[in-house]
């Protein structure tokens, strides 16, 4: 399904997490308010989305190669960004507007690993909606090292209900 464009193919604003409310900004994978977190950006980029990041050293699953749960990670996270981008466009709005991006939460992830993900060079991921609901949209994710792709991922993003509140840890996430 193709997404409008917010600013050319090469947007330059906001990642769409800058721009999740406060109170959902705590993911350890994007969660811009999570010091311990990975801190994953996912931009714009034509009728697809982006996120590049660079594993480090203690992201291994053996030497030279990486880890396939933050494979997962960074196919979940860039799609949940992907979805609420979506959703934020259908409503009307273009990423840098004042109000909030809407969350997603994770309904479903699947993940195909196609090749060992080597370390020390940064990863693409690149997401498109495939399938957009009322308050659900199906993302499909390719990652890249390089021009290989080593990965695809196809996840479910259901908008987060408005019960779903954070819990009572929510007084332990801020830092000291
Ligand atoms: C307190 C902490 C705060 C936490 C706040 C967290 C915010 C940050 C989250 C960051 C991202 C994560 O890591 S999230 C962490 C991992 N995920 C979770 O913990 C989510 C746990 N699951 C849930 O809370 C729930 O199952 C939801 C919200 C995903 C869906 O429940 P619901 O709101 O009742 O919606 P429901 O009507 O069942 O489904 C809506 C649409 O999605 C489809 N759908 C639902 N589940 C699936 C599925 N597994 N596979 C395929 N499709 C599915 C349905 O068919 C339907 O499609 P149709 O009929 O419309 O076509």
């Amino acid at each position: 399904m193709p997404m409008e464009p917010d600013a050319g193919p090469a947007h330059r604003g906001p990642a769409v997490q800058d721009r999740y409310p406060d109170d959902f900004a705590w993911c350890y994978g994007c969660g811009r308010h999570n010091p311990a977190g990975l801190h994953l950006k996912t931009y714009p980029d034509g009728d697809e989305t982006v996120t590049v990041f660079e594993p480090r050293p203690e992201h291994m699953a053996v030497p030279g190669f990486v880890y396939g749960g933050l494979i997962a990670s960074l196919i979940d996270c860039h799609s949940m960004a992907t979805a609420s981008l979506a959703l934020y466009r259908r409503d009307g709005h273009r990423l840098g507007d004042p109000e909030p991006v809407p969350r997603c939460v994770t309904a479903s992830l699947k993940v195909d690993y196609l090749r060992p993900t080597p370390l020390g060079v940064p990863l693409t991921v690149r997401g498109r909606v495939v399938e957009l609901g009322q308050r659900k949209a199906v993302v499909e994710s390719e990652l890249y090292a390089g021009e290989t792709l080593c990965a695809r991922g196809q996840v479910v993003a259901v908008l987060a209900p408005p019960a779903m509140t954070p819990g009572p840890a929510g007084a332990e996430r801020r830092p000291g």
